[in-house]
């Protein structure tokens, strides 16, 4: 399975606490994310991640190129509703490609929590 795992800033910890509880799933999967939050899954966790630009460089960006071309099986994107980010059209990009491609996108932990337990065979 292809995973892209995504966090704004202000989600950031959030997404290394989830990843934490789902280790043995995301060992088994194939990881991109965008660079920050690449970095740090890296270092907290010691998952493999293909890291992309960071999110206002054009990562989102390229992770949609990505799913477009039909190579990812899950986004799980936290983002941070309460903080305007300058990147919005790429986010947005990101969100309609899952829609177009019909590729399932978590934008928050509960949601987030109910893919990754189904994907572990919960
Ligand atoms: O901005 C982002 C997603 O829109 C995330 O980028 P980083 O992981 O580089 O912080």
């Amino acid at each position: 399975m292809k995973l892209a795992l995504i966090a704004h800033d202000g989600k950031k910890d959030a997404m290394i606490a989830l990843a934490g509880d789902y280790l043995p799933l995301l060992r088994r999967c194939t990881l991109m994310a965008t660079g920050t939050t690449g970095t740090r899954l890296a270092a907290a966790h010691g998952l493999v991640v293909e890291r992309m630009l960071s999110g206002p460089m054009g990562g989102d960006l390229q992770i949609g190129a990505r799913l477009a071309a039909g190579d990812l099986d899950g986004v799980i994107f936290l983002r941070d509703p309460m903080t305007p980010q300058p990147h919005e059209p790429d986010i947005n990009a990101l969100v309609r490609a899952c829609d177009v491609h019909d590729v399932p996108c978590a934008t928050n932990v509960a949601t987030a929590r109910l893919l990754l337990a189904r994907w572990s065979g919960a």
